[in-house]
């Protein structure tokens, strides 16, 4: 559409599925990204080929305070059920805003928005701190994903906080049985299918046959995950986050899942940059902050031409 006057605004705030709010970003070459505000999600990143990159399940009905089941949901301030709060916490069941005036925070880009989360009354009889919550969730010039979280205590009685954090991104990818995840090799995890017990992972590449719900402790900053069937690599960058979770719930659990259909497990891998196993402290005054680079990357792995090991060292 260049040339033509109608070329489309770069972020634009809109209405979603049941009159949702959400944002678009548009890149420069067509790739877009929409981010809804309920639970300050991201429900959809396409490539400048407009092909969806993301999972979001057929089931999802977009209906608060239920969260949306697909895309990268935000956990915070608890991962899974290692706390008091609800699973995952409460970032993504709650309403984030538009941060109309955000502290300074650069960036190239010119397709990105910040929201922010405050906590209510209400939320602080559950979780008593006074907090900051800063996303920012850009589209690079080159269709990358940028996402980046900066939580400030703004607590007034001087009490530090504690907190967990993941991304928890869900892929799309043709078939789990062609994928394979580079980077994860070797370490030590937290099995949540083995009541939390420490293993080391062995030998070569993840690959994918049966339910899995790992918790993989200092990982890279660098992670691939390579779509054999597709030629397509996902290439996950994280910074502030030591862990990386991989979940697939496979045929069984999502038989049980009332939001996910019975087959969609083969269609969806999640690898969530995670702060885990060690939870975040937080003193007055003090900002944490955590981020999350996606890109995807023709690759032509099956046929040789490219080197998984070159795809986790190149930058
Ligand atoms: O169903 P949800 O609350 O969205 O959680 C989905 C999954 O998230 C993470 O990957 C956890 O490690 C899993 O134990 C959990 O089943």
């Amino acid at each position: 559409m260049a040339g033509s006057g109608s070329e489309r605004a770069a972020v634009e705030l809109c209405k979603g599925i049941n009159g949702l709010d959400k944002v678009v970003l548009r890149g420069p070459r067509g790739s877009s990204a929409e981010v809804y505000l309920y639970g300050g999600h991201v429900t959809s990143w396409r490539n400048d080929h407009g092909e969806e990159l993301l999972f979001v399940s057929t089931k999802e009905i977009f209906k608060p305070p239920k969260a949306i089941r697909g895309g990268i949901p935000i956990c915070f301030p608890q991962f899974g059920s290692n706390g008091s709060l609800e699973q995952h916490g409460f970032a993504r069941n709650k309403f984030w805003s538009i941060d109309t005036d955000p502290p300074p925070f650069p960036t190239t880009s010119k397709s990105f928005i910040d929201l922010i989360l405050k906590p209510s009354e209400e939320d602080m009889q559950k979780w008593p701190h006074s907090y900051e919550f800063r996303l920012r969730v850009a589209l690079g010039n080159g269709g990358d994903l940028m996402l980046t979280s900066r939580v400030r205590n703004t607590n007034a009685d001087g009490k530090p906080f504690t907190f967990a954090f993941a991304y928890h991104t869900y892929f799309s990818v043709s078939d789990i049985s062609e994928v394979r995840v580079e980077g994860l090799e070797t370490l030590d995890y937290l099995d949540n299918l083995e009541n939390k017990e420490r293993f080391t992972e062995q030998g070569d590449a993840l690959t994918f046959e049966s339910e899995v719900d790992k918790v993989y402790l200092g990982a890279p900053t660098k992670i691939a995950i390579l779509d054999h069937e597709k030629k397509r690599t996902f290439v996950l960058r994280k910074d502030g986050l030591p862990d990386a979770v991989v979940w697939n719930p496979w045929d069984k659990k999502a038989k049980t899942m009332t939001d996910f259909g019975d087959d969609e497990y083969m269609h969806m891998l999640c690898v969530e940059a995670a702060a885990a196993e060690k939870p975040i402290t937080l003193k007055p005054g003090e900002e944490w902050k955590g981020r999350l680079e996606l890109s995807a990357v023709p690759s032509s792995y099956c046929s040789g031409q490219l080197d998984p090991q070159k795809v986790l060292q190149s930058s």
